[in-house]
């Protein structure tokens, strides 16, 4: 995908349509098998090894036991001619132990295939997880985006299903395969008639996974919402402004109307379903009754005798449980196989993220950064966040945007951050296009820190290092950022000082106030040892001595680094070598304070705004 485009369609329907079109059934039914069992061979190539000769041998014990109750229906039909309750042992003794041991391998199964299952499903989370975390940011900007992460999130259970799936289909096929010879042993033609017996069951199998597909597509949308509103309910950062506004009612309410709606959705789908399986199964059932009075005829006839007629009963209503999990185990992959169309689909997203590697390597520093005709739309928006944009950077310089709410700054911090690429025009470093460096190497150049920077769950000093995760963590220089930014003095307090974990989430965890953590997160970017650091709005929960500080030892701590800074207070920003002024996405005014001033427009006015705000409040005292 171009990184100029939308995010392409995720439309899973569409996705379903395009799979059906390419492939017939079978092929497809096979390619899900092969993906799966590559997965699970991954996953765990001695438990899969395990799993499967368990799988044969119990196939071959079921078969034993047919043959034992021929042998046992004989003795005892022989009992009134002449056997004895001797000649009864052996087989009674057979019978058991198969049974027993049939128990005990069921048991090391279940075992062995969930430990096997939870591989599975890291093998998939890391997948997931690392494309989730490597995607453009576009993509976080629209909605099918979240569907479709929702439903690979819900669905990470999906791959190890398929796993169980296909042992059962192993197991159900060796079984079918041995108690059908058996079978076919007692008369070749109960075997055919069995088979189309299981007829019926396989095309409403195919149905009802089509249908527990369209319907989870289907609720994804709501899903989410109750996902997000029950995150509203629960969190903790929520939990303040919902008590204080008394909105609980009123999200519960919300979150209970969403729900009905999805029971009652759920209600309509279930009765498809049950139908389903209900003309699946009575048509089945019929035809297998058909074969009991075929049984019957054949004794009637005498082409069978009566331990041979039990014999076939057991087997037949065996195979009838081995044929229901063989198509169960078909049912749940051709299921899980809709599913996994969507990892798929979602882990294609990764292969657009690995060509962010691609390209040049940037220099690691540069003289100047130009901006030419810069223009960008949000992904769906129709509107120009940016419009020839025009700015000329010099190494080591330390620039200021400024503007009102909504004029552009953030925007432009992030593509000059690397963090989305330009829609028209072009950023250069030393005259060379940025979109020909690779983009995560530009990224790796560039330390910036958001007004809605994150707050980590971690300790102090992992909260710093994250600042460059590329290499270990290095306390002195985390340290060291911590004193640039006027974290140590606090973090040092802590009860364990730089490995206390900053939330009250975990055990000895503790919080920070809203400055102290800005103050962290500026520590994170200057941990990073990048060429252009970028803070957007670095002062707004700053008091107004830390305020001073950070901007009075910025330089120093910056060591003729290039810094870029988004900031309301006018107080910050006449400290920088080069003001820009944005309004409704263009620059309107540049240069220094002084320049700036001195023409009179609309930084002067702002900064004439503030001013006399501090000044009226002067006056009065
Ligand atoms: N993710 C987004 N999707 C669509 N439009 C957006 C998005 N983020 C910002 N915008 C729009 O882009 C324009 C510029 O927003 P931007 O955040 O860059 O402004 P800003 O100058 O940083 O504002 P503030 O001072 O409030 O932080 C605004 O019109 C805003 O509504």
């Amino acid at each position: 995908m171009s990184n100029d485009d939308e995010p392409a369609p995720l439309d899973p329907i569409e996705l379903r349509l395009q799979a059906k079109a390419g492939r017939r059934s079978a092929g497809r039914l096979g390619s899900l098998v092969h993906k799966s069992t590559r997965l699970m061979w991954q996953a765990g190539p001695r438990k899969s090894i395990v799993l499967t000769c368990i799988q044969v041998i119990n196939a071959a014990l079921l078969a034993a036991q047919v043959v034992v109750v021929e042998r046992l229906v004989s003795v005892v039909i022989d009992l009134s001619s002449g056997a004895t309750m001797r000649d009864l042992l052996l087989p009674l003794v057979a019978f058991a132990v198969l049974t027993a041991i049939t128990t005990v391998i069921g048991s090391v199964q279940t075992q062995i295939g969930r430990l096997l299952a939870e591989s599975v499903a890291r093998l998939m989370w890391r997948s997931v997880s690392g494309v989730a975390a490597a995607v453009t940011l576009r993509h976080f900007e629209a909605p099918d985006f979240y569907d479709l992460l929702q439903r690979v999130q819900s669905n990470a259970t999906r791959p190890f299903q398929v796993t169980q799936a296909l042992l059962r289909i192993l197991g159900g096929l060796t079984a079918t395969v041995g108690v059908g010879a058996v079978l076919f042993a007692i008369h070749p033609i109960l075997v055919p008639l069995l088979a189309v017996g299981g007829l019926p069951l396989i095309l409403t199998n195919r149905a009802e996974s089509r249908l527990e597909f369209k319907f989870a597509v289907d609720q994804t949308t709501n899903q989410r919402e109750r996902a997000y509103l029950t995150f509203l309910l629960t969190g903790r950062v929520e939990a303040k402004e919902i008590r204080a506004f008394d909105l609980g009612g009123q999200f519960a309410d919300r979150l209970d109307r969403r729900h009905d709606e999805y029971i009652t959705a759920m209600h309509a789908h279930v009765r498809h379903r049950l139908r389903l399986n209900l003309v699946g199964n009575l048509l089945s059932a019929i035809l297998l009754s058909c074969t009991m009075i075929i049984v019957a005829w054949f004794i009637a006839d005498g082409q069978i005798d009566v331990s041979q007629a039990s014999a076939a009963i057991v087997a037949i209503r065996m195979l009838q449980g081995q044929l229901q999990t063989l198509l169960g185990g078909v049912q749940t992959i051709f299921e899980s196989g809709l599913f996994l169309d969507d990892v798929e689909l979602f882990l294609r997203l990764g292969a657009e993220a690995e060509r962010d590697e691609d390209g040049a390597q940037p220099p690691s520093e540069f003289e100047t950064i130009t901006v030419d005709n810069l223009g960008f739309r949000y992904p769906g928006s129709t509107q120009h966040a940016l419009r020839n944009v025009n700015m000329h950077i010099r190494s080591g310089s330390l620039v200021a945007l400024v503007g009102e709410n909504g004029s552009g700054k953030t925007t432009l911090a992030k593509i000059l951050a690397g963090l989305y690429d330009c829609e028209e025009g072009a950023v250069r470093w030393d005259g060379v296009d940025t979109r020909e460096f690779s983009r995560k190497a530009i990224r790796s150049r560039v330390a910036v820190i958001f007004q809605d920077f994150a707050r980590y769950a971690f300790t102090a000093r992992e909260n710093i290092a994250t600042g460059d995760g590329a290499h270990p963590i290095n306390d002195d220089r985390v340290v060291a950022a911590a004193r640039s930014a006027g974290a140590d003095g606090f973090l040092s307090r802590l009860p364990k000082q730089y490995h206390t974990i900053l939330s009250r989430l975990f055990r000895g965890g503790r919080d920070l106030s809203g400055g102290q953590w800005q103050r962290v997160a500026i520590a994170r970017a200057y941990y990073r040892d990048a060429p252009l650091v970028i803070l957007d709005e670095p002062t707004a929960s700053l008091d107004a001595r830390a305020e001073h500080d950070l901007f009075a030892s910025l330089r120093a701590v910056l060591k003729g680094r290039t810094a870029i800074f988004v900031s309301h207070r006018f107080s910050t920003v006449r400290t920088a070598d080069l003001i820009v002024v944005l309004h409704a996405g263009q620059i309107v005014e540049s240069g220094s304070h002084d320049e700036l001033m001195a023409r009179g427009g609309r930084y002067a006015e702002l900064f004439r705004l503030q001013a006399a705000a501090y000044l009226a409040d002067v006056d009065e005292n």
